[in-house]
């Protein structure tokens, strides 16, 4: 199969869709791997390193795209870049769709197959190509919260540990899976009191197991949600209901019980993010403030340390690939029944009810299309 890997043109993303590893991997099973030039320098991963590895170098993006019947991406399309889809392809990335209308209808009208990372389940209920990102994200988050507590930025000036003598920050974190167990393990690392809020009570049986008692756990009520509120200098937004648009769990009204300068970092973002004031931002200019609340809302924080993030991603996505690129989508689709929940659009049809509901669409079983 001939596959592609366009460089990525979301703002200050820097990861690439597949390591050199991962090409020698596909092109050692008989595939073709065609990479625009530079894809991957923002990750480390020159343009030698996928050259060594028997793929092919473009430089003419027109041509990476029309070439390949697999597009492996990491960010969704951005405007310019479903414009260059042809029917027929298949496209596998983040899509991300119940955040975004008119993505969504211009990946109905490419006719294309599109199959979602973050979509993809396991044996265990989770989400196996969504939990590495997650996990970079949930880490960064109390970076970027603490760097946002700083008066320059805005912040009401705390510093998390706190001093002797001095108690330290109080953060909440609003959601306790993959994302907010790493944001919690990274606030108890550098000494805040930390809170998470869950609706799954098993979850917050796994929490409180696995940290002892150290950070603590509550059953996410609007009640809670409001005690979390007046008391915290950060709050972390980490809530998922798979594929569809965040609930807005802090309104605009609420804003006026936060302390000044405490800080919202909105990780569930590019599901719409899970507060009320929050829009997506980008690496460029990560924070904006409203009603005295400092606001980071960053769709796309993995791509930030794109060392890190490119080698995870493609640890996780490769076996995935490989069955896309060895059997098809269909059979392998149809092969695995954790995969067929990442399709998400098939030739002009929403197949991810979450996605058709949040825009009235009608959605088609995906199990009726393998
Ligand atoms: N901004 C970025 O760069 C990135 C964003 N993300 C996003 O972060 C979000 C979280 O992802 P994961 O942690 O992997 O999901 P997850 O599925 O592991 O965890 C989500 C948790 O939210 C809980 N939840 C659902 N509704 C809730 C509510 N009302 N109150 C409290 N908890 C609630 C669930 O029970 C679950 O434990 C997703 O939207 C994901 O796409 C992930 C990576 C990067
Ligand atoms: C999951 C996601 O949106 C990201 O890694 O950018
Ligand atoms: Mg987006």
């Amino acid at each position: 199969m001939q596959i592609a890997i366009p460089k990525e043109i979301k703002n200050h993303e820097y990861r690439v869709a597949l390591t050199p590893t991962g090409a020698r991997e596909l092109i050692g099973r008989g595939h073709g791997v065609t990479v625009q030039a530079g894809a991957g320098e923002g990750a480390g991963f020159a343009d030698d390193a996928y050259e060594a590895a028997g793929a092919r170098i473009e430089a003419d993006v027109a041509k990476v795209w029309d070439s390949a019947e697999l597009i492996l991406k990491v960010k969704e399309p951005q405007s310019e870049e479903v414009k260059r889809l042809k029917s027929g392809q298949t496209l596998f990335t983040y899509l991300h769709l119940a955040a975004e209308e008119s993505l969504t209808r211009g990946l109905i009208d490419s006719g294309v197959t599109c199959i979602a990372y973050e979509t993809i389940t396991d044996r265990q209920g989770g989400l196996p190509l969504l939990a590495p990102m997650s996990t970079v994200a949930g880490r960064m988050a109390i970076q970027a919260g603490a760097h946002s507590l700083e008066k320059a930025q805005g912040g009401s000036g705390v510093l998390l540990p706190g001093v002797p003598g001095v108690a330290p920050a109080r953060v909440a974190v609003i959601g306790g899976g993959v994302v907010g167990e790493n944001a919690a393990r990274m606030a108890l690392g550098l000494g805040a009191e930390v809170t998470v809020l869950d609706k799954s009570i098993p979850r917050l049986e796994v929490l409180d197991d696995r940290y002892q008692g150290r950070m603590k756990t509550v059953f996410s009520t609007a009640d809670a949600i409001d005690e979390a509120v007046r008391e915290s200098d950060l709050i972390v937004g980490a809530v998922l209901i798979p594929g569809a648009a965040a609930p807005k769990l802090i309104t605009r009204a609420m804003l006026a019980d936060m302390k000044p300068g405490s800080v919202l970092v909105d990780v569930a973002i590019d599901q719409g993010g899970c507060f009320e004031t929050s829009k997506a931002t980008t690496h460029a200019e990560p924070t904006y403030i409203v009603d005295g609340v400092v606001h980071y809302c960053v769709a796309n924080m993995p791509g930030a340390v794109a060392r890190t993030s490119t080698q995870a991603l493609t640890n996780a996505t490769l076996p995935y690939i490989i069955a896309l690129a060895d059997k098809g989508w269909k059979q392998a689709l149809a092969d695995d029944p954790h995969f067929l929940p990442g399709l998400n659009v098939h030739n002009g049809q929403v197949t991810y009810r979450a996605v058709a509901d949040a825009f009235g669409l009608e959605s088609v079983d995906p199990a009726s299309l393998v």
